[in-house]
């Protein structure tokens, strides 16, 4: 089985997809959403935590051979990146959402030197902002940012294009149509709400998906 489908299918599994298109989930850009999508419950599940961070670490692996340092994006990609590190042998530090006021100010908490090869840890990714403040901060203190490893990409096209902008790849473990496709294979959709679902994905913004 292909590792996207695999993934899809342990995400579901574990119930950490949600579709509430009665009642939309208000995402971080403020895009109001029929499904959300919660890998902070990967945490909760051992089998499927190993089987996540092993393939978060074999993706690192081959997708960015020079990496020296990883980072964690707060919150959720924090303990992803403290597990890959781990089984990579590799250092790694988290990027707060903003400095620290108090204490030493940070907004980069362990060690990220100038000229670190750095490869950023994501839980998810809808339009990219969150996790492209990452890289920036990461760029500001001099590393070179080989690219970002994710859990899970929505594919939309505002943030494929945002990535581009910024000269930043991204690797995923799974994706919106993998998420789709075993979600009516295990029952967990019905192939009619399919149409709605993709019509979310090519225009998130104009809300014409709700009245489908
Ligand atoms: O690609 P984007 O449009 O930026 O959205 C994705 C971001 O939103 C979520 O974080 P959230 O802001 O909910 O915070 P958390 O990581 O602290 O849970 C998620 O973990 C990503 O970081
Ligand atoms: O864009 C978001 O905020 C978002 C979407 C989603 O499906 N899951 C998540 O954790 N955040």
């Amino acid at each position: 089985m292909r590792t996207e489908t695999k993934i899809a299918k342990d995400l579901l599994s574990i119930g950490a997809v949600f579709l509430r298109p009665g009642e939309p989930f208000t995402w971080a850009s403020g895009i109001r959403s029929p499904i959300y999508c919660d890998n902070r419950i990967i945490l909760s599940h051992p089998a499927v935590r190993r089987e996540v961070e092993a393939a978060l670490a074999a993706l690192v692996k081959e997708r960015y051979p020079g990496c020296g340092l990883l980072a964690g994006t707060s919150t959720a990609g924090i303990a992803h990146a403290a597990y890959v590190s781990e089984i990579l042998g590799l250092p790694m530090c988290y990027v707060r959402g903003a400095a620290k006021d108090h204490g030493r100010g940070n907004r980069i908490e362990g060690r990220a030197e100038p000229g670190a090869k750095v490869v950023v840890i994501e839980d998810l990714i809808s339009t990219g902002g969150s996790v492209l403040e990452v890289v920036d901060a990461l760029r500001q203190a001099g590393c070179e940012v080989l690219g970002i490893a994710s859990i899970f990409t929505y594919g939309l096209e505002k943030g494929v294009k945002r990535l581009a902008d910024a000269g930043v790849q991204n690797a995923s473990l799974s994706c919106y149509d993998a998420l789709l496709a075993a979600a009516v294979e295990e029952g967990v959709i019905a192939r009619e709400d399919v149409p709605r679902l993709e019509r979310f994905r090519q225009n998130p913004q104009d809300g014409g998906w709700m009245s489908l």
